[in-house]
């Protein structure tokens, strides 16, 4: 669905006040990402997950210098088609709750996300309430601005709009952060769901726990390098399935990676089940 291949990206910095120079953030990552999958991108802060989403989302600074290709369905994804397409086909759920509009209601937002998607007004706003009550977020905070939502609730409002966009290729960046155990489950479920309604979900967390709890594979990155790409069955037993010693640390260090392998093999047969009755 989604191919990267070998991109590289470089940001200007100033290195004194009177020199600019270039940084390499991102490092020729190559990825794939299938229908039907969560695929996470696992790495500690600072190591380039929110810029690999904006590069796919053609959301970078107008002074990034980009290499490389990226390929949506078999054709390139260059600045136009990514205009085209974000927002209908892609979306973001990004890390900052001050995406939301802070003069517009909820509810109101929500729809103009359908809105945006094609929907008629009616229809988008009868899908946002679909969407909001899924997400149960009650009247209240259908009729709330956004500094009236608690941190959770903001977090719900926005993976509503990526919900109702209808989008196939799903980013969301470090989506459960702040949330309560409760309401992360909630949120990480219904990623799991839209994947097993064929669409695509890019999970990006600094949580190795959290993205194996529903991710099909993960990508492991560390300064802008992509350390390794596997399934998430890999992340197993002592590990010894991973190629590079950086993810098998991170495995190790997992306080509960035995209970995580029992939990990774479930949700393996469970997915395979489907797949078998499909
Ligand atoms: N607009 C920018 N200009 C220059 N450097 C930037 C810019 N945005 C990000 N960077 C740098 O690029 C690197 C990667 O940033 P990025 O936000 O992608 O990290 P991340 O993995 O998402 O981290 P976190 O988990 O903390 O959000 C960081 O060193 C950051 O300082």
């Amino acid at each position: 669905m989604l191919i990267i291949d070998q991109l590289s990206l470089q940001l200007p910095y100033y290195a004194s006040w009177w020199k600019r120079d270039w940084a390499t953030c991102l490092e020729e990552l190559s990825l794939r990402f299938s229908a039907g999958d969560v695929h996470a991108v696992v790495g500690a802060s600072g190591a380039g997950k929110s810029l690999l989403a904006y590069a796919v989302m053609g959301l970078l600074p107008a002074s990034a210098r980009l290499n490389g290709q990226l390929y949506y369905h078999g054709k390139p994804l260059d600045a136009a088609r990514q205009h085209q397409l974000r927002g209908r086909e892609l979306a973001l759920i990004p890390q900052s709750l001050k995406a939301l509009d802070p003069l517009v209601r909820t509810h109101r937002q929500v729809a103009w996300a359908a809105q945006r998607a094609g929907w008629p007004a009616m229809s988008a706003w009868r899908s946002a309430q679909q969407a909001l009550d899924h997400y149960r977020l009650d009247s209240r905070a259908q009729q709330a601005f956004a500094h009236e939502l608690s941190g959770g609730m903001a977090r719900r409002v926005l993976t509503a709009m990526a919900h109702v966009s209808q989008a196939q290729f799903i980013i969301a960046d470090e989506p459960t952060v702040g949330l309560d155990p409760q309401q992360r489950q909630r949120v990480l479920d219904a990623l799991r769901a839209l994947a097993d309604q064929g669409k695509t979900v890019m999970l990006i967390t600094h949580d190795l726990r959290h993205a194996l709890s529903i991710a099909d594979r993960v990508t492991i990155m560390r300064d802008g390098k992509q350390i390794e790409t596997a399934c998430a069955s890999a992340f197993s037993g002592s590990g010894c399935s991973l190629t590079s010693s950086y993810s098998r640390t991170l495995w190790q260090a997992l306080p509960d990676n035995s209970f995580l392998t029992s939990a990774v093999s479930q949700m393996q047969q469970h997915s395979q089940k489907e797949v078998n009755v499909a």
